[in-house]
């Protein structure tokens, strides 16, 4: 599903991480923590063949993403992926509906019920003909997941997806990221600063300079 070999990215002179290596299978789950600026942001915008490494390798569901053009990552991008970004790029002139149905739209899919589940998985069930501005920002964070979640991706990668909320919503808005995985046997890669967030995922690592650390 997701394998990193190796992995190193530095800007210039100045290195962020290098030696991160990893396999990912469907149905694991696992969060990622580190400090501040050691790279976790960068390290999943590299899985996802948003960002190049600067040494190393990145397979995502069998593929090499070096070996890949710019389409064919957006092409598995598309169909394998779900991404939660930190700043959470929801369109402004979309409704709440239309933002989390484009995954679906762009897979020539139309499925009105399919985005209600979503919305009502991260509990947003009333907000479906919103605009993005009149949200509060964690509901804006909750638009993000369910569009990360309602195409039913392979891969989750997931950027402090509940940084913005309250614990009773984190824990709900986790729920469906921990049922995308375990029902449907997607893998899941969580970044967070929170320890109860990461008590969700089935393995625990520490991003440091010089690789991956397993804590559980
Ligand atoms: N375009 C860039 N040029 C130079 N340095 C950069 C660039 N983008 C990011 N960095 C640096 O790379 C490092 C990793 O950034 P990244 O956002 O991945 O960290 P992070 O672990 O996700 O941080 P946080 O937990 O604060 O979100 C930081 O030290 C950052 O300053």
């Amino acid at each position: 599903m997701l394998r990193l070999v190796g992995l190193a990215k530095r800007y210039g002179d100045t290195p962020v991480f290098e030696g991160v290596d990893l396999e990912l299978r469907p149905g694991r789950f696992i969060a990622l923590l580190g400090e501040s600026g050691v790279g976790k942001s960068t390290l999943l915008n590299c899985m996802a063949g948003l960002d190049t490494p600067t040494a190393g390798r990145v397979e995502l569901m069998g593929q090499d993403l070096a070996a890949l053009d710019e389409a064919g990552r957006a092409r598995l991008r598309r169909t394998h992926l779900g991404f939660v970004f930190q700043a959470f790029h929801v369109l402004p002139h979309l409704s709440v509906a239309d933002n989390v149905a484009l995954p679906l739209l762009l897979l020539g899919r139309n499925d009105p019920q399919r985005v209600r589940q979503a919305l009502a998985d991260v509990g947003l069930e009333g907000l479906a003909e919103r605009l993005p501005a009149q949200l509060s920002g964690g509901q804006l964070q909750r638009v993000a997941i369910a569009r990360a979640l309602v195409h039913r991706p392979a891969l989750l990668l997931a950027d402090e997806p509940s940084g913005n909320l309250d614990p009773d919503t984190a824990a709900r808005v986790m729920q469906a990221l921990a049922s995308q995985v375990r029902e449907h046997q997607a893998a899941c890669v969580l970044v967070t600063h929170s320890q109860a967030a990461a008590a969700h995922a089935d393995r625990v690592f520490k991003l440091t300079p010089h690789g991956l650390r397993s804590l559980t």
